[in-house]
């Protein structure tokens, strides 16, 4: 079974996970979803409070080649170990879940197609678009919901870290893209890519 990797890019809050959860919902086992964002690497050797101050949308955040390595062996039939990550404890968890190949693989986060060992992996770039207020409007609901964070530490860390990054390094990353979509709830642009998929199964 050959398989083809779909990388899904965008800014924090533009709809990536809205998108790739709803692939997932409708193919459940027969596809594989990876997230980069549980690659972000250990800190056991800071405070809760050092960690809280780490540049997360800075790429050397990220354990990248780890991911690229695991993508490696699913595509060699291979099951992998994959890291889980808790965001209210900006740390990996203990525990990782074994992660099973199929003929297509998603992999989503905001720096996916940033690296450039990661990108040349994938057979189809997306980029998820979005307006930058709305980005993190939704940001806020979603940090205070379901990431443990309060409102000023959510607005220091975007004006910080987040939105600078994201000028820096994932806007950039757009026009590397087979496919912008404009917003994680696109029917149109959601149909267009399970046509795809379904017809990238059927060749399988
Ligand atoms: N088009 C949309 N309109 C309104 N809310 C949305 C839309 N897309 C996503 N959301 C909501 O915004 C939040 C962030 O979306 P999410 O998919 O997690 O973004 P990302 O993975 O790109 O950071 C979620 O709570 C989600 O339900
Ligand atoms: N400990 C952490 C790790 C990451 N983040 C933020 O997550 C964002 C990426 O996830 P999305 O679902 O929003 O794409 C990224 O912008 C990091 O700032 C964090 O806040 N804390």
């Amino acid at each position: 079974m050959e398989c083809v990797i779909i990388g899904i890019a965008g800014g924090s809050g533009s709809g990536k996970s809205t998108f790739t959860n709803k692939l997932k919902a409708l193919y459940g086992d027969r596809i594989t979803v990876l997230y980069h964002d549980n690659y972000y690497r250990r800190h056991d050797e800071l405070s809760l409070e050092e960690r809280k101050h780490i540049n997360y949308d800075d790429p050397a955040a990220l354990e990248t080649d780890l991911l690229v390595e695991h993508l490696k062996q699913l595509k060699e039939g291979k099951n992998i170990q994959c890291p889980t990550y808790d965001y209210s404890l900006h740390n990996r968890k203990e525990e990782t879940i074994e992660i099973k190949p199929n003929r297509i693989i998603l992999l989503e986060g905001i720096l996916a197609l940033q690296n450039e060992e990661l990108r040349d992996m994938f057979d189809i770039k997306i980029f998820v678009e979005a307006d930058a207020d709305e980005r993190i409007l939704r940001r806020v609901v979603r940090d205070v919901k379901e990431r443990g964070r309060d409102l000023e530490g959510i607005i220091e860390q975007y004006l910080t870290t987040v939105k600078p990054m994201h000028y820096l390094y994932v806007e950039p990353t757009r026009a590397l893209a087979d496919i912008v979509i404009n917003s994680g709830q696109n029917e149109v642009a959601f149909d267009l890519v399970k046509t795809k998929i379904d017809q990238l199964m059927g060749e399988a």
